[in-house]
């Protein structure tokens, strides 16, 4: 007999629907015996293997993928018992791969909770800068390229609207914490309420003062139940930092408190003793004589890494050289980091910055150009070397004064150091060249005189007093060493400010205006606050450059009349002197012979910048030599001059002589004919005008038109993608290796990102069976803006 009409059609529909209910039940029963394994691990037995842990397939395969086979010791001894759902404490040496002793438990916790896309955000990871969140997220893009999880990085740099339209539907973020509570302030749609994990990287760093006000608002936005883990190298303890986030009875697994050192077997670390005066000239002599090597030279602030890297940059060594510091826009930040990634040898000078977390490969030296506030950060620094099982080369340069107490201090924290000395046939001198350089240029000297003010600074905040002794450090010699003509003078204020900030961690007063995420947008807000209102243009031109920092030697030049130029020393001083007004005020004195900026006197008061009066007092300015120039702001209205051909300057209209214009006619008639053809002259330079004008309006009207239809055109190229490109998202949904697997998360497929999701697995699949026939390599980030693309592409 026929089979009925229809019945055809259905068998298969029937088939498919069977083998789909059967692979959806073998994912389950794949789940539930992966639940089973976790929670049957024994704690007490080493787990060696990736391949031992109770560990998904998808993770599993992401590991392989990176090549990742051996747990490393913190790895082994945190992930089971993070894997249980525990609250872990983690210490473990730099470049001992803490990173994936998280990573793979936030995976798995989330993959076991069968987290989809609906239940919002699942695990939040802090970091204290930008470039280590971006790490983190690469290294979450590796491992977990096979999940279906939104993962997103949330660190500042783009428009806060932006971010706020993709973080609604993040599984997994990676942030900085002020961009993260600025979120959480501001974004209606964006819910913490399910959060199940929270990471802290480098917890010691995210739970000191710089950051406390913005931890424990964010806190006060996250559930109390969750797993919480905090890793670093120099971990804390500290009872009132654990209650702050609420852990229970976390796991404090701390592989090498046992150690003899707590820095890597693999690192040789070394001290010089070298004169605050002599140590450029060091740093130099170093480099000189290692050319092919990479380098990381750590100094104490922006300005000095700025100075160094610009002088040096001047002076050629025949190596490749970088900087880094926080007031860098985030775009080049990015690019720094993969080129010194990318290089064989190079030098990149760099702030405290750099010092956490930072896993630059085959890095050979880390130089500490300044002292490092205590032992934790010089940890955390010579970490940039001698990462997993690598060798490395530390030498830390100290001024006389600094050797005792730093010593004292790196033994407490079982540092193996010793002390070498220079060869005095390899020493250089580069202080006449800088000299040299600073007279000729004077951008370069006033980087020089920042410089030193900041470095100055960054003594007088240390709270190690022990160690730090400002009155020991031969500061004229310091600034000849910087090419400067003498030491620009600096005032200690005294007051609530001053004790405030000199109570405060160093590192905290440094980082706050390196790094993004410490809170001193209020006091940068009370700054502009206190700005004078009224400021002339001689005051700007004046604060403009090396005004508030000069030194003794210019003082002498000055007209022993002593006339004061007040100008907006102080609070109100532009910004960078805003800046060192912080706590720090610079005695204002005008220079004379100073690169024809150069005037006289002397400030003894800052309030005189502050009053308006200061605005209309009588400027004199001296000149190479020259007689003083007084300027008197009451009385300065401009004249018009022309110039003639022999370079002469003419007032635009100059008296002629009497008898020779009487001798030219009726005086009457002569004006009229004057006035006419003036009046024609204005007539024919404004139908010039207005054609120019019309013209600019032309050319702007058409670029305008370009750039819609550029955007057009780019829009087009992108709806194209939608439906035929190839967007590369870094997770593949688990399970679906072939369309005709049971697709656990159908629903979801269906709508809106779900269609782009299907699309991405089967890109994803072939992008992975190209990579594992090694026909494609991943595609490289290189800019910032193509690993967001990465987090936004995954979102659709
Ligand atoms: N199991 C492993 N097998 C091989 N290499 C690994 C393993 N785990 C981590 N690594 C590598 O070791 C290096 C250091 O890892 P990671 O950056 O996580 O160190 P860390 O402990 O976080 O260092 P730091 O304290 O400086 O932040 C990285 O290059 C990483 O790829």
């Amino acid at each position: 007999m026929a089979p009925a009409r229809g019945s055809r059609a259905k068998a298969p529909k029937a088939h498919h629907e069977s083998a789909r209910s059967l692979k959806r039940k073998r994912g389950e029963e794949e789940l539930s015996s992966l639940i089973k394994r976790v929670e049957e691990l024994d704690l007490k037995t080493a787990v060696k293997n990736f391949a031992d842990l109770p560990l998904s397939e998808p993770t599993a395969n992401g590991l392989s993928a990176s090549h990742f086979k051996v747990l490393t010791d913190i790895q082994s001894r945190a992930i089971p018992h993070a894997l249980k759902g525990r609250d872990i404490l983690g210490a473990a040496k730099t470049g001992s791969g803490k990173t994936l002793a998280f990573l793979i438990p936030v995976l798995e916790n989330l993959y076991r909770k069968q987290w989809t896309e609906y239940d919002g955000l699942g695990a939040l990871i802090l970091s204290p800068t930008r470039e280590l969140a971006i790490q983190i997220f690469e290294v979450l893009r590796k491992v977990g390229r096979y999940h279906a999880f939104s993962a997103g990085l949330v660190i500042g740099g783009k428009s806060l609207r932006e971010e706020q339209d993709r973080l609604g539907r993040m599984n997994i973020l990676v942030c900085t914490p002020g961009r993260m509570l600025q979120h959480l302030d501001q974004t209606a749609m964006f819910e913490t309420h399910n959060l199940q994990l929270l990471v802290m990287d480098e917890a010691d760093r995210i739970l000191d003062m710089g950051f406390q006000k913005t931890i424990d608002a964010i806190l006060d936005h996250l559930p109390k139940e969750r797993q919480t883990m905090l890793f670093s190298a120099t971990q804390t303890k500290k009872v009132s930092d654990l209650a702050r986030l609420s852990l229970t009875e976390p796991e404090y697994v701390a592989v090498h408190e046992s150690a003899s050192a707590a820095t890597p077997s693999t690192l040789q670390q070394h001290y010089v003793v070298t004169p605050l005066a002599n140590k450029l000239d060091t740093l130099w002599s170093f480099i000189r004589s290692n050319l092919k090597s990479k380098t990381v030279v750590f100094l104490s602030s922006g300005k000095q890494v700025r100075f160094v890297y610009e002088s040096f940059r001047h002076l050629q060594p025949g190596i490749p050289l970088m900087h880094l510091h926080g007031r860098q826009k985030q775009g080049g930040r990015l690019d720094i980091t993969t080129k010194f990634s990318q290089s064989q040898h190079s030098v990149l000078f760099a702030t405290d910055v750099a010092a956490r977390g930072l896993d630059f490969p085959a890095v050979d030296w880390v130089i500490q150009m300044d002292c490092p506030e205590d032992a934790d950060t010089y940890i955390h620094r010579v970490g940039r070397t001698a990462r997993y099982e690598r060798v490395g080369r530390a030498v830390l340069f100290l001024d006389p004064s600094e050797e005792k107490g730093m010593l004292k201090r790196l033994e407490q924290k079982k540092v193996p150091i010793e002390k070498i000395n220079i060869k005095s046939n390899k020493q250089q001198t580069i202080k006449h060249q800088l000299q040299n350089m600073c007279f000729k240029d004077p951008e370069l000297k006033y980087l020089g005189q920042k410089a030193f003010i900041s470095y100055v600074k960054s003594i007088y905040v240390q709270k190690d007093k022990e160690t730090f002794n400002i009155k020991a450090l031969p500061l004229e010699e310091f600034a000849g060493s910087l090419g400067l003509p003498g030491a620009p003078r600096i005032k200690f204020i005294k007051g609530d400010d001053t004790k405030e900030r000199k109570n405060a961690s160093w590192k905290m007063a440094h980082l706050s205006s390196d790094e993004e995420d410490s809170d001193d947008g209020a006091s940068k807000k009370k700054k502009k606050k206190e700005e004078p209102q009224v400021r002339t243009r001689y005051d700007r031109m004046f604060e403009r450059r090396n005004q508030d920092v000069l030194a003794d030697h210019y003082s002498k030049l000055i007209n022993d009349d002593g006339t004061l130029i007040a100008t907006g020393a102080g609070p109100g001083a532009g910004e960078d002197a805003d800046e060192d007004a912080d706590f720090l005020s610079v005695k204002r004195r005008f220079v004379a012979g100073d690169e024809g900026l150069g005037q006289g006197g002397d400030s003894d008061s800052d309030s005189d910048s502050d009053s308006p009066e200061a605005d209309t007092a009588t400027k004199k300015v001296q000149i190479d030599g020259k007689e003083p120039l007084v300027i008197d702001s009451k009385r300065r209205q401009g004249t018009k001059l022309v110039y003639d051909d022999d370079g002469n300057a003419h007032e635009i209209y100059e008296m002629e002589d009497e008898e020779q214009f009487k001798a030219r006619g009726d005086p009457n008639a002569q004006r009229e004919r004057f006035v006419a053809q003036e009046s024609a002259r204005t007539r024919e330079a404004d139908i010039e005008d207005k054609e120019l004008v019309r013209a600019k309006k032309r050319e702007k009207k058409e670029k305008r038109r370009a750039r819609e239809r550029a955007l057009a055109e780019e829009a087009q190229q992108e709806s194209g993608e939608e439906t035929g490109g190839l967007p590369y998202v870094p997770f593949e949904i688990p399970g679906s290796a072939s369309e005709s697997e049971p697709e656990r998360d159908a629903p979801r497929q269906q709508e809106g990102p779900c269609l782009f999701c299907r699309r991405s697995q089967r890109v994803q699949r072939r992008r992975t069976s190209e990579e594992e026939q090694g026909k494609a390599a991943p595609p490289q980030i290189e800019t910032l803006e193509d690993l967001e693309a990465l987090a936004s592409g995954l979102l659709g």
